[in-house]
């Protein structure tokens, strides 16, 4: 026998001992995987867990898309001029949001919605009259920029507790009511009406908020005790809204300062601010404060809002603080 033969006589059962630990390797792995797939009850996944394909990672869309996807007629004892209620939906986010618009018009100089007028395939004319729009070969070919005063614009965020409940923790009411009736008057204007409940933690969040604010937290400091930013909100939907409704330029209804940076950031020019003072501040002698008066002096000294506070309210700026530090101790 020479060395070679010795060597191959050897090598054969080496590599079936091999082979077979390989497979009693895999043999373990397996049923530990099987096992840790079984259910609760030890029964194995459905046929659907196999074939299921692994969820297709949701990419955030880059550029933001409105559309307006119904408009209607809406007389409203807050206004002396009926306006136009278009619902708009986005590709960011779930909700809703709402243009009041005062003096919507279809032509071409006119102040109307691009996404609800576009000619859309296949349809009928009574289907766009059921989505609000006009006859298709009324919608202008051309369009030509507006050469009249800018039209006054107000973002405003929902507030259920103010505006359908009539809180006094806030102003949101007064401001809608403000801005409408102006708004009739001019016979022009939109209000965005963004669906950001609570500064846009919610109502949930906000409720709470309330119930830290009750007990000595300002609106500032209670949104952060939550954890939440003091401001959760951002406006570029309402600046696409614009654009769709083809209003390159507004006067905007606000103290809010970061309202007025954001429409500009996003190309839509805010050629005036016009202010919204508290009709309750015009008279103070009274001494009779509500809630909201606390909260609007916080905004004008802590947030930034373009509000001059009366001398009359200057009491709440030092107030909350004794109140919390009761509270802590
Ligand atoms: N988190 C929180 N939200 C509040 C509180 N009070 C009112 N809000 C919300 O604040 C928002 C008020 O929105 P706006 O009136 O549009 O905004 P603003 O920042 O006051 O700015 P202008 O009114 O334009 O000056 C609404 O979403 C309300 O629900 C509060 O104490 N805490």
């Amino acid at each position: 026998m020479n060395s070679s033969s010795v060597a191959s006589d050897l090598e054969l059962p080496l590599l079936t001992l091999s082979l077979g630990s390989v497979v009693i390797a895999l043999s373990v792995v397996t049923i530990n995987v099987i096992a840790s797939l079984r259910n609760e009850d030890g029964k194995l996944p459905s046929l659907s867990f196999w074939t299921k394909k692994a969820p297709a990672k949701q990419q955030k869309p880059t550029t933001l898309e409105v559309t307006c996807q119904v408009k209607t007629r809406l007389p409203s004892e807050y206004s002396s001029m009926e306006h136009s209620l278009l619902l708009y939906t986005n590709n960011i986010d779930n909700e809703e949001h709402l243009a009041l618009v005062f003096g919507y018009e279809v032509s071409e100089d006119g102040v109307y919605s691009r996404s609800l007028e576009g000619v859309r395939e296949g349809e009928s004319p009574r289907d766009r009259a059921v989505r609000g729009a006009v006859d298709a070969e009324k919608v202008p070919k051309t369009s030509t920029k507006k050469g009249n005063k800018d039209p006054l614009a107000r973002i405003h965020s929902c507030c259920f507790t103010g505006e359908t409940l009539g809180s006094v923790r806030c102003d949101c009411r007064e401001q809608l009511c403000e801005a409408m009736k102006r708004m009739g008057e001019e016979g022009r204007g939109v209000i965005l009406y963004l669906r950001q409940e609570g500064r846009g933690i919610g109502l949930l969040e906000k409720m709470k908020a309330y119930n830290l604010i009750d007990q000595g937290y300002d609106t500032q400091e209670a949104n952060i005790q939550l954890g939440h930013p003091a401001d959760a909100r951002s406006y570029e939907i309402a600046t696409a809204i614009l654009q769709d409704l083809r209003i390159p330029s507004v006067r905007l209804l606000t103290n809010n300062p970061h309202k007025m940076k954001s429409m500009a950031k996003d190309g839509v020019v805010v050629s005036e601010r016009v202010p919204m003072i508290p009709a309750s501040w015009s008279d103070l002698s009274k001494g009779e404060f509500q809630d909201r008066d606390e909260y609007l002096v916080t905004k004008a000294q802590k947030m930034g809002h373009l509000l001059d506070v009366p001398k009359e309210l200057e009491v709440f700026s030092t107030e909350a603080s004794e109140k919390k530090g009761s509270i802590a101790a």
